[in-house]
């Protein structure tokens, strides 16, 4: 039997996605030693696990590296990868949103600076609002941005709110809701369809039954 390979977003995600397959009855024992190890395997039930930068999830599974993958819609959405979106696990919940510092008006003459990690997600959002921009692509603390100057607005991911809180920006416009998605690759769905198909069930019962609340 060929091994079905997920590839899985270090980070936010992994743990609970880790105990989430745990709970369908595949263990990755190793995992949680707390080792540098960067790929695990369940011989029993043929599945391998590696994890890599979240971006890079739908690379790996675009490519045939990985025949799934888990990743936040956020990166799905300015990856635009060539793959099947299968389901919704319902964590990792947050938003995409347009937030700057309270007290701007968006009185300018100029096109509007927006910071931000997600380059398509914000160029789609005020391409079709219809307003001209200029991307500043940033890296992480993307709230910093207007603070210094760097920008007028950012486009970022808002969960609890605290982030944007605490540094003096409120929300101008929410985007869309963001949550953990299960990714195919186009392939792998055919070719391995019976196991990459007990795998979507299963996990489709435990995310529906709420068996699984993270
Ligand atoms: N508060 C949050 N901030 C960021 N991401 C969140 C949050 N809540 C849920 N997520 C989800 O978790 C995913 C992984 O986030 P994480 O912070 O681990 O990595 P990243 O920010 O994409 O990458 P990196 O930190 O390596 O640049 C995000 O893509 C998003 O879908
Ligand atoms: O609404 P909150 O609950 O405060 O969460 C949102 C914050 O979390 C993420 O940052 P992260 O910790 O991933 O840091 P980074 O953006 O610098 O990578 C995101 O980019 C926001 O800054």
């Amino acid at each position: 039997m060929d091994y079905v390979t997920i590839a899985l977003a270090k980070g936010r995600l992994a743990d609970i996605t880790v105990e989430l397959f745990e709970k369908i009855g595949i263990s990755f024992t190793d995992y949680f030693s707390n080792s540098r190890k960067l790929i695990f395997a369940n011989e029993e039930e043929g599945m391998r696990l590696v994890l890599v930068k979240a971006r890079d999830v739908p690379i790996y599974v675009e490519q045939g590296a990985a025949d799934i993958g888990i990743v936040g819609k956020d990166t799905l959405l300015d990856t635009k990868a060539n793959v099947y979106e299968m389901m919704d696990l319902k964590f990792g919940k947050c938003r995409f949103a347009v937030a700057a510092l309270e007290e701007y008006t968006g009185n300018i003459d100029r096109k509007t600076r927006v910071a931000t990690k997600y380059v398509n997600v914000a160029k789609n959002f005020f391409q079709k609002k219809g307003e001209p921009i200029e991307i500043i692509k940033l890296s992480g603390s993307v709230e910093l941005a207007p603070i210094m100057g760097l920008s007028d607005v950012i486009v970022d991911i808002v969960e609890t709110g605290t982030t944007l809180k605490e540094n003096g920006l409120v929300i101008l416009e929410n985007i869309c809701e963001v949550s953990a998605r299960l990714i195919a690759n186009k392939a792998s769905f055919k070719t391995k369809a019976d196991q990459v198909e007990k795998i979507i069930k299963a996990l489709e019962c435990t995310v529906q039954e709420r068996k699984y609340s993270p």
